[in-house]
């Protein structure tokens, strides 16, 4: 039985999904106080949140059993997406399901602000009828500048031009084919933009690259009279600010959805008395159309079982790639790159400093390439696995494809990943790892069959397979150690499937690559390893189905 926490009001369609799976035990707990939220997730496998639930290190630390965090919206920025993958808790929204909920609410906000309707029903509600006070302005061929050309921003300028706005954009992360399609035109420079716009219009979510990215110097740079619309999320521009230029007459009105403190205190400089009839405030309600919330709920409850229940599901936030997503072919390089890290870590002495993923050939041109703004890094599934296999050596096998990364981080492991032509074969992975002392290198292939090799080990061409027990050792190229090697193993009645062995030109040195039954008794590879020959001797186990 898995047992769901909801934590919000979320719609009836997502509830009757929970409600209706024989295996969920399904709570809702709707205004929990912080201790009472603490006490509540200690042992819940899944929480469903909105944006009012704060889901930070100390709650995801009581909250032991959780796997997956289930969020009936798109925002994330309430959760710790950081702390959740050290913990390898899934972070799965519904990104999809309330675009044109905001999208309408945001144009409802622009025709309400230039209007000034929400000031005209409260005069008219009060007994006066004085039209001549409500001179509004029209919106067709004014100048809108939309920061964050993504779902929402797209929508609103589809809905802009049909009112015969000027559509341009700042979103330096998308394809200028993409606002090209849309009629928009792409500005680079945001100060520059925002001094041309009669409305501007904002978003992006709240991260820690975009949090205050509207600051006074930005609010300065927009032209006198324009007005300014923030449906997305507080923290996104500074509020006091924005009330000190609206109150100098700098600025014409501003509309808000969103607030820095939800729901803002009696002191907020937007709720000014002085500002009233200047802005058009809503509390948090972009996504609140039955049909928005009808669809989050869905998704969310969709995914959050199918994640539960080990199935395929969508729309991971924390996940830096989705396995099943990948081909054949590309599991099999993924799965590669997790040996070579688990290869690497085994012949590393020291701690590790940098490392360098580079992919070679035609299989790693298509990769992905779309930021993923929640994720604190942006490296490739390769990176990632290799990752992951290096850390499980020593941390164990909880380390997963959300905490490698993190773990790198923390240790101050820099990461770098490039790309390459293939030469000798058709696809290939690169790796150096070093620690400051000395590094590790190693290239790897899957042939035409499917089979996957290592071809080379710290500058030897070599052959191996990856798989089961392997002996790794680097020795002065002698006649008589290749004896030794089978002598010492077939006395400690160590069985040998296959030996590779690789020569460097101009060096004296050999490398040999031996796949074993067995494990080598400690004591035969400390009286190996002092063998005035070997240089180095480990042994490497990759567990199987990797
Ligand atoms: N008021 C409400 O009730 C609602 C608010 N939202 C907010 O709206 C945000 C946007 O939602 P979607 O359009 O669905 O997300 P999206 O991910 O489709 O679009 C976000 C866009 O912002 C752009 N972006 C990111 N960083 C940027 C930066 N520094 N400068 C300029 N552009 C940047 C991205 O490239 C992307 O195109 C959400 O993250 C959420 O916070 C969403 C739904 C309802
Ligand atoms: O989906 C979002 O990002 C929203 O802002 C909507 O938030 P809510 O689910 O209404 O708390």
């Amino acid at each position: 039985m898995f047992k769901v926490l909801v934590t919000e009001n979320i719609h009836e369609a997502g509830v009757a999904l929970f409600s209706a799976a024989p295996d969920v035990k399904l709570e809702q707990k709707v205004g929990l106080s912080r201790a009472e939220l603490l006490e509540a997730v200690a042992d819940v496998d899944a929480l469903v949140t909105r944006s009012g639930t704060p889901l930070d290190g100390e709650i995801l630390d009581h909250a032991r059993s959780l796997r997956v965090v289930g969020r009936a919206g798109v925002g994330v920025d309430n959760i710790d997406l950081a702390e959740a993958s050290r913990r390898g808790v899934v972070v799965i929204n519904a990104p999809t399901g309330n675009t044109l909920a905001a999208t309408e609410q945001t144009l409802a906000l622009m025709l309400a602000l230039v209007r000034r309707l929400p000031q005209a029903h409260a005069s008219l509600t009060a007994g006066q009828w004085r039209r001549k006070d409500f001179m509004g302005r029209q919106l067709h061929g004014k100048k809108l500048l939309v920061v964050g050309l993504g779902r929402i921003g797209s929508q609103v300028s589809i809905r802009a031009r049909a009112f015969g706005m000027d559509v341009s954009a700042y979103d330096p992360y998308i394809a200028p084919a993409r606002a090209e399609k849309l009629g928009v035109a792409l500005l680079d420079d945001l100060q520059g933009a925002l001094s041309l716009a009669d409305v501007v219009t904002i978003h992006v979510p709240l991260t820690d690259e975009t949090r205050g990215m509207i600051g006074l110097r930005e609010l300065k740079s927009m032209k006198a009279g324009a007005y300014f619309i923030n449906c997305a999320r507080g923290g996104l521009v500074d509020e006091e600010a924005l009330a000190a230029l609206l109150r100098e007459g700098r600025l014409a009105g501003a509309a808000f959805d969103a607030f820095s403190v939800e729901p803002p205190t009696a002191d907020h400089p937007l709720l000014a008395p002085d500002l009233r009839d200047r802005v058009v405030l809503t509390p948090h309600i972009g996504a609140n159309t039955q049909e928005a919330q009808s669809a989050v709920a869905e998704i969310a409850a969709t995914n959050v079982l199918a994640a539960l229940r080990g199935e395929p599901y969508e729309h991971a936030v924390n996940l830096p790639f989705m396995e099943s997503l990948l081909t054949g072919r590309k599991r099999r390089y993924l799965s590669l790159a997790r040996k070579l890290g688990i290869l690497a870590a085994n012949l590393l002495s020291g701690a590790p400093r940098q490392v360098t993923v580079t992919l070679r050939g035609s299989l790693f041109s298509d990769e992905d390439e779309r930021v993923r703004f929640e994720l604190p890094y942006r490296y490739s599934p390769y990176t990632v696995s290799f990752l992951k296999g290096f850390f499980e050596v020593h941390q164990g096998p909880e380390v997963n494809y959300m905490s490698a990364p993190l773990l790198a981080e923390d240790r101050g492991l820099s990461v770098d990943e490039a790309k390459g032509e293939a030469t000798t074969y058709n696809n290939l992975i690169e790796v150096r790892v070093s620690d400051g002392d000395g590094d590790v290198s190693m290239s790897a292939t899957v042939t035409e069959e499917g089979k996957q090799r290592v071809v080379g080990l710290n500058g030897y061409w070599i052959d191996l397979v990856p798989e089961g027990r392997l002996f790794l050792f680097s020795n002065h190229d002698r006649p008589g150690v290749i004896g030794k090697v089978g002598t010492m193993l077939g006395e400690a009645r160590v069985n040998i499937a296959n030996f590779a062995l690789g020569r460097r030109n101009g060096s004296g040195l050999a490398l040999g690559a031996l796949q074993i039954d067995h494990d080598v008794p400690v004591d035969v590879l400390e009286r190996f390893r002092a063998d005035p020959d070997v240089l180095w001797a480990e042994t490497v186990v990759f567990a199987e189905g990797i």
